[in-house]
């Protein structure tokens, strides 16, 4: 009876979706098997005691085997009664809350399937491209799962899956299957055939292994893909329309194998990371779901060895997740079958994995391996939570030693910070080099966030920050998110000390100390995360490291060079100490000291310098051009030299070099408002580069380089350099860019209008609708052919997301929403729908045109608006509207000269 009455609640629970049905409560279920429903519900909940059933306390209360839901929707649940339907549906994870990571590694990759998959009306096509066993398949199903969930696909829409490798052979079958044929379009078609895309109308058509599509077939699908209709195989008259999705996938890299045409039309390409590059907890998920759901399937707990935990977990198994499932399941079918049960626990030994992984072995280096202590692990234990990251602690903890040795006069305050910098350089190693990188949206916020923080502030005091700082600085920061309550804690445990700590540092460094306090401020501000005092202190090092003399890491050096024991030295010092930077080196001459003596002190003193480029020597008297013949270094530096310094004129020029301006506008200016003379001997042979910039922050601006440097079909004779955008603004052609290089153009996000110097911006380049411009300014790079594979190499490289992501301070994908939203609405008013790679153009160009208007930098007209105005009420209204999203949002009013791009750019569409 008792099984008669389980047997029926698996065929029930096969045969339909887990609702709120009658079928499955101990009444119905007891009429059938004609029990009592006592006697039902007794052996129902008997089979929930032994994890065999699922029960919803509810009135009725619903019992569901669990078994059939763990198959049918490929989850595991921790536990198996439930309070309501809702609670038991949210732990059935109904799509891609199946696919671990998906908070974590996989959150960015949903996030791009989501958005593919709602764009409407159909969606945009998708490529999922990642090696072998990383979930595309899975992927690609669960966007059909969430597409049912969110009502934009019926339950009756399929999901179709097609493997493009299996047809390698034989491409014209697979042209058939997927457009259909018609009677006799080829022998053995005795009759009409619909196509897979027909069948997946309203649902997805999957296209794996994309790379095996033929050209012909490619053909066809590009027709289907603009225009959303296709002829059937056999029949070139007649047009079948389809509104199916579509998703593709491949394992190989997209730019190498796919054609360009077929790249250009797919809009999202979603980078799916191998098993390696994933956090060792995502790791460590998986592998306990797999063996869970394989106890679940066997019906019985499952114990493995440590070692062989070890094993799967410290090596790099072939074939990623798929990789890592298949080792485990054949481990358990091999426990399984030679009875490996011990009170009724599947022992999983090492020896039980499948050979392919026991062969890898010798080779891939297993460390932890203690042999005696060969411990069994229940799987359960797997689960439970990760001890907190204690690295960091370790590193205060150390300076904190440190800090009591120095209070005991143990050691020098110069001593305790080269320790503290030590600990400290041990824990940046841990982070950049042991812990994974984990690339998410969180991260790359964070790192945006940073940069833009760091350019600010590094500006503002002249310091000099690189981009492996603001690696390190941005993981820093995420780490820190995630561990910050232990430390808290330890803080706490040690709060006196670390105050004295902190008020010593303040005393001795309060300059470091302020511009740390700054930084942690805006941390505060715009990442919502307070610093404690040791991570203010480990800042305060940092900054410390930042304010390194600018001589040793810039290209210029100044030199005051006066008559009396220490003029030139005074000068200096109150000019460096003024400007809070160490900007001149002083030569004290005597009074009475030959011209030659000069000299040769001169170049011994430049002999010790590292390369520099740029020499400004500022004198109290003497004639300019005999002291620039006496210098012997001065083959490809430039030298600039000025006499009558006094400190005012001193001081003039050396802000103006802090600020990155150039030498000889600064000592032209100066020359005129002071009573001095000045030459400058350009020596130097200034290569020919592009500057990329963009508002927000040199991170942006060097994607754009990295944009550009991987779109050049040949090496060009120059050099694309990442500038930083407000110091051209302020400084246009004074700027020491244009002493040190011919900058031939700059392409950014916005226009620095720098007199004389051409701009392209972003969006015109990755809209490419005017060729003649790029080949005009490419000239001197570039032939007229190579411009034109130059073009296409940037739209096939162009990520959408990836520039997107560092265009604005604002947060990239509500701005992404919000374009769409502004795309979706145009459209609809215009009744007119734009091509894929348009749409991606006007993308980038509204996002650019958000960031303009917010940092009020619209677009200037160079004719009257008038005449556009009266001829195009209705078009001005219908994008305004379109645009009330973003006038709401973001405070800002659409004007005419960017609704005359925009009519321009959909004319030219
Ligand atoms: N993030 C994940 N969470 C849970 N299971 C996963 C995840 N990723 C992959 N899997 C599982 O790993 C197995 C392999 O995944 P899948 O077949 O989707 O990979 P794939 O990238 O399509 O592989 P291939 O390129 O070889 O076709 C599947 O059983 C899938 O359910």
């Amino acid at each position: 009876m008792k099984e008669q009455l389980y047997q029926l609640l698996k065929e029930v629970c096969e045969r339909f979706e887990f609702a709120q049905r009658e079928e499955f409560t101990a009444s119905w279920l007891a009429e059938q098997c004609a029990m009592s429903r006592n006697a039902a519900s007794q052996y129902l909940n008997e089979g929930v005691e032994k994890g065999e059933i699922i029960k919803v306390n509810t009135r009725p209360v619903y019992f569901f085997d669990a078994a059939a839901v763990f198959a049918k929707c490929d989850a595991q649940l921790d536990k198996l009664v439930y309070a309501s339907f809702k609670e038991f549906n949210d732990a059935m994870m109904i799509d891609f809350e199946r696919l671990i990571g998906y908070k974590d590694s996989l959150r960015h990759v949903v996030e791009q399937c989501k958005a593919a998959i709602t764009y409407p009306p159909n969606g945009l096509p998708i490529l999922l491209n990642g090696p072998t066993g990383t979930g595309k398949s899975m992927i690609a199903s669960l966007m059909a799962d969430y597409a049912v969930c969110v009502g934009l696909m019926k339950k009756s829409d399929k999901f179709i899956a097609v493997n493009c490798s299996e047809y390698a052979n034989n491409p014209e079958l697979l042209t058939a299957n997927l457009f259909g044929y018609k009677k006799g379009a080829y022998t053995g078609a005795e009759k009409d055939n619909q196509g897979l895309i027909q069948l997946a109308d309203g649902g997805i058509l999957f296209l794996d292994e994309v790379h095996c599509l033929k050209a012909e077939c490619q053909e066809k699908l590009f027709q289907f893909m603009d225009r959303g209709v296709y002829h059937m195989v056999g029949d070139n008259e007649n047009w079948y329309h389809s509104s199916c999705r579509l998703v593709f996938a491949t394992t190989e890299s997209p730019e190498d194998v796919l054609l360009k045409t077929l790249l250009r039309r797919i809009p999202i390409i979603v980078k799916i990371p191998s098993l390696d590059e994933r956090p060792i907890n995502e790791k460590k998920a998986l592998v306990y779901s797999i063996f869970k759901k394989e106890s679940t399937k066997i019906n019985c707990e499952i114990a493995i060895s440590s070692l062989t935990y070890q094993v799967l977990m410290n090596n790099s198994i072939p074939g990623n997740v798929g990789g890592i499932k298949n080792c485990i399941q054949a481990a358990c079918a091999n426990a399984f079958l030679n009875h490996r049960m011990n009170k009724n626990v599947l022992e999983i030994h090492l020896y039980d994995l499948p050979d392919t992984i026991l062969n890898l072995l010798p080779t891939i280096n297993v460390r932890l391996i203690d042999q005696k202590d060969d411990t069994m692990i229940f799987i359960s234990r797997l689960n439970e939570a990760k001890p907190s990251d204690s690295k960091l602690i370790d590193a205060f903890a150390k300076i904190l030693d440190e800090y009591q040795k120095y209070m005991k006069n143990g050691c020098s305050f110069q001593e305790l910070i080269s320790s503290s910098l030590d600990a400290i350089n041990k824990y940046n190693d841990y982070l950049m080099f042991e812990k994974r990188l984990i690339s998410n949206p969180n991260y790359d916020f964070t790192r945006k966030i940073v940069d833009k923080i760091f350019s600010i502030i590094m500006n503002r005091y002249s310091l000099k920050v690189s981009n492996n700082d603001i690696l390190l600085i941005s993981r820093y920061v995420y780490e820190y998110s995630q561990v910050k309550d232990d430390i808290r804690t330890w803080i706490k445990e040690h709060a006196p000390l670390i105050a004295s700590l902190r008020e010593l540092v303040q005393q001795k460094m309060p300059r470091e100390s302020a511009i740390a306090d700054e930084i942690s401020e805006n941390i505060k501000l715009n990442l919502d995360i307070e610093f404690d005092e040791m991570t203010q202190f480990r800042l305060v090092l940092m900054v410390r490291g930042f304010a390194d003399p600018m001589k040793e890491s810039e290209n210029t050096v100044g030199v005051i060079l006066c008559h009396g024991y220490s003029t030139a030295s005074s000068i200096a010092e109150a000019v460096n100490k003024f400007l809070g930077q160490y900007i001149f080196d002083a030569i004290d001459m005597q009074l009475d000291v030959s011209f030659d003596k000069i000299t040769n002190q001169l170049n011994d003193y430049l002999k010790k310098k590292q390369a520099f480029e740029e020499l400004v020597l500022l004198v109290d008297m003497g004639s300019l051009e005999e002291i620039y013949k006496g210098i012997k270094h001065n083959t490809g530096c430039n030298i600039g030299i000025i006499n009558n310094v006094n400190t005012k004129l001193a001081l003039e020029i050396g802000s103006g070099i802090m600020q990155g301006k150039s030498i000889e506008s600064l000592l032209e200016k100066a020359s005129q408002e002071n009573i001095s003379s000045y030459n400058y001997i350009n020596n130097r042979e200034r290569n020919k580069v592009i500057l990329s910039v963009c508002a927000t922050g040199v991170g942006a601006a060097e994607k754009i380089s990295d944009l550009l440097a991987t779109s050049l079909p040949v090496p060009i004779d120059g050099e694309i350099i990442s500038y930083d955008y407000q110091t051209l603004v302020e400084n246009g052609l004074n700027d020491r860019i244009f002493d040190r290089y011919n900058v031939e153009f700059i392409i950014g996000t916005m226009n620095p209008k720098v007199e004389g110097i051409p701009f392209i911006g972003l969006e015109e380049l990755v809209m490419n609708d005017d060729l003649n411009r790029l080949r005009e300014l490419m000239r001197n790079f570039l032939t007229e052919a190579q411009v034109q594979i130059f073009a296409q190499n940037i739209i096939k490289n162009f990520s959408l997301d990836n520039i997107v992501n560092h265009l604005t301070i604002l947060n990239a994908q509500k701005v992404l929403e919000d374009v769409q939203e502004v795309v979706r609405q145009l459209e609809r008013m215009l009744q007119y729908s734009l091509p894929a790679a348009e749409k991606v153009g006007l993308y980038v160009h509204l996002a650019c045109l958000i960031e303009r208007l917010i940092t009020k930098n619209e677009v200037q007209l160079l004719e009257s608006p008038d005449e556009f105005i009266a001829n195009h009420k209705e078009f001005i209204e219908i994008v305004k509207e379109s645009f009330s999203v973003v006038n709401e949002r973001y405070s800002v009013e659409i004007p005419v000269a960017e609704i005359i791009y925009i009519y321009n750019y959909i004319q030219n569409s």
